[in-house]
């Protein structure tokens, strides 16, 4: 079988090089962003680009995107479920641009996730797609999604951006300079020279406009020149020029042979010129399918010509969103007002009516016809399989470029650690001043213990703090991830290095003033031991914070539980209550052993070796040895090394867990709930069923509420 990559680097850094040298055609005629537009505006360009560009038709190694009777069913939380998506049919081909278009819940994200092969995990799929006439999964790098969200690092600038994203992509042996030319390519394609080194911004940085941040999110995926584009409102947020100048690119790109499809709202009508195919959707379901420009005749012959001087994109959407019926209704209740155009085709109409009517004028069309027939020789013609094209660079390459570019945003971000590292120095500060010069008498025992419990219970509690800031990052993580920009792995560890740093500096520096303030245990081996011990259990609720980021994306939802957790690992970590008091079996054992807290209390590294009196003859002198096998009921056979290495293997296990959740709620978990959905739909149709034996008259009902499952569905 052949296998081809989806986008090849060198390709892709032969038309970056173009795209700069076409930058001086756009500047000498005023504006640049001609160069996008170039290919269509003029010839000479157009020539040179593709020459230059050597991008041939890519022949084998396109994509042919079809589907064929295509149903999602979603599971609502009611135990109902809904069919958001129904028997659509269709296809897209190489060097075509095709716009989905709809109202608002008419289903345009839902089929591009469908086709995208990220459907939501309550989602439940039936129907065939087919890429290249076989069956495959579009998810982690197969095709590139510009989702609706831009989720981008808001302390890096446009062109760093970018600039990690290629590192993070290309192949490791490709020359910096072809790398630079690509970049630099893409930034002119997008239109970004202005912005390029302008911050993306994030809540203490005010950065580019949403329509440059949009156009970024574009930039990321069509730099690798990706066969198959998936697009979810590209042009959302951007000014009529920069839609214009947008969808002028995405043309341009599947002009050289790529397939692009994206939804869109409201096109102004030069936008709308621009696309080759037009798939338009209202409830769920196909009012139109095929050429764009063949449209306006559809709706003349179907009742519902487009009226003089009105845009035709706002005139078929006039049409098939039956919320206009809810609008008229309350305007001619509330206004003295004439709502329609006198030749308005809906004068007389409602807007439902009118669906219905487009519904079935489709069904019976000519149209609908060579769709399902383009769409059976389309699945009868095996063509080459596209492999997962996300990545070309090596692990190393992507670990390093992550590693580094996390540290540079967390060096950055204000909020990241920075902030964090003055709350522990003036917490430390007031410990240190409470607990100031704590001694050797009577009273300092318990003085000892509540200062450690407070430093290894409170102070690293505080870590949470950076919890926002985990979330922002998975988010990143997930997008470019479901891109296949590079693996759980890479990520995982580039996450654990960069943090290194600010972790130790934070540590270093609050520990230290601690111990000195309140002169804990004297000696050098027990001022390290002090730190080391700060260091590892603040790293430990990191990694226990950033494992619950990967399952919890919701910053308070995620430091309620955090906190809750850490609570009671608190409660049981020997302090609040004596190590033998703690009730057997379950909070002794197994949770006392499990709390981080009950290794890092260092009260041996602290008392081991100390001997408390009062300065007086009468009563006697206590080794801390007594205090803490009879006070603190520590086994002091234990070797506080021991403990301190308990700390560190508790760290890898986090991180381990860390890796093996996003792993888990990437593939375990959408099969759980796939087939807890499939249940449910079952379940309906069992229902539909027995009611339209019962009920004749029901029978149109059945298929709505009960689509064909396929066999190889979970
Ligand atoms: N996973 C899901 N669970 C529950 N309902 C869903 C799910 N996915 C989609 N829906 C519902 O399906 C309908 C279509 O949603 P979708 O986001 O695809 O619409 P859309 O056409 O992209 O809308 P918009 O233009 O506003 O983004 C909506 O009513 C939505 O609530």
């Amino acid at each position: 079988m052949k296998k081809a990559r989806a986008g090849t680097a060198k390709e892709a850094a032969a038309v970056g090089q173009v795209k700069a040298e076409l930058e001086d055609v756009g500047k000498a005629a005023g504006r640049a962003v001609a160069v996008a537009a170039a290919p269509a505006l003029s010839p000479l360009s157009e020539t040179l680009w593709r020459e230059k560009a050597a991008v041939e038709f890519l022949g084998d190694v396109s994509a042919r995107l079809a589907w064929r009777d295509l149903t999602v069913t979603v599971a609502l939380g009611s135990g109902d479920t809904q069919t958001v998506l129904q028997a659509l049919t269709g296809y897209a081909e190489p060097g075509t641009i095709t716009a989905l278009m709809g109202p608002s819940g008419s289903g345009k994200s839902t089929l591009l996730d469908a086709l995208a092969g990220r459907l939501a995990a309550n989602a439940f799929l039936s129907g065939t797609i087919l890429l290249n006439g076989r069956k495959a999964n579009l998810s982690f790098g197969a095709a590139a999604y510009v989702t609706q969200d831009d989720n981008l690092i808001g302390t890096l600038t446009v062109r760093e951006t970018i600039s990690y994203s290629a590192r993070l992509r290309l192949p490791d042996n490709m020359p910096m300079e072809e790398k630079r030319a690509l970049v630099e390519g893409t930034i002119v394609e997008m239109g970004l020279q202005d912005c390029a080194d302008t911050v993306i911004g994030n809540w203490h940085l005010r950065g580019v406009s949403g329509g440059e941040k949009r156009r970024v999110s574009i930039a990321l995926e069509i730099l690798m020149r990706p066969r198959l584009l998936f697009l979810d409102e590209p042009t959302s947020g951007l000014d009529s020029a920069s839609a214009f100048f947008v969808t002028q690119t995405l043309r341009g790109l599947a002009r050289d042979g790529r397939t692009v499809i994206a939804s869109i709202h409201q096109p102004s009508s030069e936008v709308f010129e621009l696309f080759d195919r037009l798939y338009l959707l209202s409830g769920g379901k196909t009012v139109y399918f095929g050429q764009a420009s063949e449209a306006c005749e559809f709706f003349a012959q179907a009742g519902f010509p487009c009226p003089p001087l009105r845009n035709p994109s706002d005139h078929f959407l006039r049409c098939i969103n039956a919320d206009f019926d809810k609008v008229k209704a309350t305007l001619k209740g509330s206004m003295k007002m004439r709502f329609e155009r006198s030749d308005d085709p809906l004068e007389h109409i409602t807007t439902s009516d009118a669906i219905r009517r487009l519904f079935s004028y489709y069904q019976h069309s000519q149209h609908y016809l060579t769709a399902r027939q383009k769409v059976d020789e389309m699945a009868r013609v095996k063509g080459t399989v596209l492999d997962a094209g996300g990545s070309q660079a090596s692990f190393g390459m992507q670990a390093c470029t992550l590693t580094k570019r996390s540290f540079v945003n967390m060096s950055r971000d204000f909020g990241y650690y920075w902030l964090r590292l003055v709350i522990y120095i003036v917490v430390t500060v007031c410990i240190g001043s409470i607990y100031l010069n704590v001694g050797t008498k009577y009273n300092s025992i318990l003085a000892r213990g509540a200062c450690a419990s407070f430093i290894f219970g409170f102070v690293t509690f505080m870590s949470i703090g950076g919890f926002p800031s985990f979330v922002e990052d998975m988010k990143v993580f997930q997008r470019e991830r479901l891109n296949g920009h590079y693996g759980v792995l890479a990520f995982v560890i580039s996450n654990t290095l960069s943090a290194m740093p600010f972790l130790i500096l934070i540590t270093f520096l609050s520990g230290t003033l601690c111990y000195f303030m309140v002169r804990l245990h004297p000696g050098f081996m027990h001022y390290v031991f002090f730190v080391l011990c700060l260091y590892a259990s603040v790293t430990v609720v990191e990694s226990l914070m950033m494992a619950i980021a990967s399952i919890i994306p919701n910053f308070l939802m995620g430091i309620i539980i955090g906190a809750g957790i850490q609570g009671i690992f608190m409660l049981v970590s020997g302090y609040f209550r004596l190590p033998h008091d703690i009730p057997k079996p379950f909070w002794r054992y197994p949770m006392s052993y499990i709390s981080f807290h009950y290794w890092a209390l260092q009260y041996q590294n602290d008392l081991v070796g100390l001997v408390f009196d009062n300065q007086d003859e009468e009563l006697p002198k206590i080794p801390g040895e007594y205090i803490l096998e009879n006070v603190f009921q520590i086994d002091v056979s234990r070797s506080k090394w021991l403990d301190l290495s308990v700390l560190f293997g508790m760290i890898v296990i986090y991180r381990l867990l860390f890796f093996a959740m996003i792993k888990v709620s990437e593939d375990v978990t959408p099969w759980v709930r796939g087939y807890i959905a499939r249940r449910r739909v079952q379940h309906k149709r069992r229902e539909a069923e027995l009611a339209m034996v019962r009920t004749p008259s029901l029978r149109g009902y059945v298929v709505d509420a009960a689509p064909e499952l396929p066999a190889d569905h979970p």
